[in-house]
C-alpha cells in the first residue's frame, strides 16, 4: 500500500475500516460519529477535515468530511481508496431538490450522477463516461430504507461546480428528469470506478431553489438522522 499519512491526512495504515462515510461538512462527520458510532477515536484532522473510526453494531466503521465540490473529494476519496485501502464511501450529502414531489428532509439516493464538470477529462476516455452506483450498495440502500419505513427516491442527480447558478441549472438539467443538484457524486462514482472500488451517493434535501426553501446551517449538520441510518445499515452489508 502507499505511503501513509498524506498530505491531506494524518491517519496511518490500518486506521480507517474498509467502509467509510463521507459527508462534506467535517463537523456532520463529527456528529455522525458521536452519535452512532461505538469507541469512536479521531484518526485525522490535517485542515480540519476530521475522520474518525469506530464501530456500529459490532462493526468497525469510519467516517470523513471530503468539503465542497469535486476536486476536494477527488483527493479524499482517492487517497481513501489508494493509500488506505478503504473498499467502500458512502457520500452522505444535502442536495437542492428539482422533482416536484421532493419536499424538505426527502432522501435520494443518486443512481447516476451528470455533471458539468471536466473531472472525466483525467481518464482521457474516446467518449462520455457514466458514472453510476454500485449497484450492491444501492440496493442495499434501498431494502435498509425500505425496513426503516424511509421514503427513498432512486435516480439521476447533477454534480455542479456552481452552487449560485440563479437557477441555470435546474432549467437545463430538469427537464432530463434530474432529480436534485450537489456537488461530489460524480468524481467520487469516477474515483470508485477508477480504483475499481465501490460507492454510493445518499442525499437528503436541504434546499428546494425554486420555492426559495433552505434550511439553516446547523440543521445540515445534525438533522439528517433518516439518510445516516439507512447508510450505517448499508454499511453492515457491506
Ligand atoms: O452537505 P454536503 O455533503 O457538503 O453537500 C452539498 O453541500 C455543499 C454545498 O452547500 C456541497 O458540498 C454539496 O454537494
Ligand atoms: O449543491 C447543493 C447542495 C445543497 N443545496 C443546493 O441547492 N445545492
Amino acid at each position: 500500500m502507499p505511503k501513509t499519512p498524506t498530505p491531506h491526512n494524518a491517519a496511518l495504515e490500518g486506521d480507517f475500516a474498509p467502509v467509510v462515510l463521507m459527508p462534506g461538512d467535517p463537523l456532520r462527520a463529527k456528529y455522525i460519529a458521536e452519535t452512532y458510532l461505538d469507541d469512536a477515536r479521531q484518526v485525522t484532522g490535517v485542515r480540519g477535515m476530521l475522520g474518525f473510526t469506530g464501530s456500529y453494531q459490532g462493526k468497525p466503521v469510519s467516517v470523513m468530511g471530503h468539503g465542497m465540490g469535486m476536486p476536494s473529494i477527488g483527493i479524499y476519496s482517492y487517497e481513501l481508496y489508494h493509500n488506505y485501502g478503504v473498499e467502500t464511501i458512502i457520500r452522505v450529502g444535502s442536495a437542492g431538490g428539482y422533482a416536484d414531489d421532493l419536499e424538505l428532509r426527502d432522501v435520494v439516493a443518486a443512481q447516476g450522477a451528470c455533471t458539468d464538470s471536466n473531472y472525466a477529462n483525467q481518464f482521457g476516455l474516446p467518449g462520455t463516461f457514466a458514472p453510476i452506483a454500485d449497484f450492491e450498495l444501492l440496493s442495499a440502500a434501498v431494502a435498509a430504507a425500505k425496513r426503516q419505513g424511509v421514503k427513498i427516491r432512486v435516480g439521476n442527480v447533477l454534480s455542479s461546480d456552481v452552487f449560485y447558478d440563479g437557477g441555470a441549472n435546474e432549467r437545463a438539467w430538469k427537464p432530463m428528469g434530474v432529480l436534485a443538484t450537489e456537488m461530489e457524486a460524480a468524481a467520487l462514482y469516477m474515483n470508485a470506478a477508477a480504483a475499481g472500488k465501490r460507492a454510493l451517493c445518499l442525499l437528503t434535501i436541504s434546499d428546494i431553489p425554486s420555492r426559495g426553501l433552505g434550511l439553516p446551517a446547523e440543521e445540515r449538520q445534525t438533522s439528517f438522522n433518516q439518510m445516516l441510518e439507512v447508510a450505517l445499515e448499508t454499511a453492515l452489508s457491506c
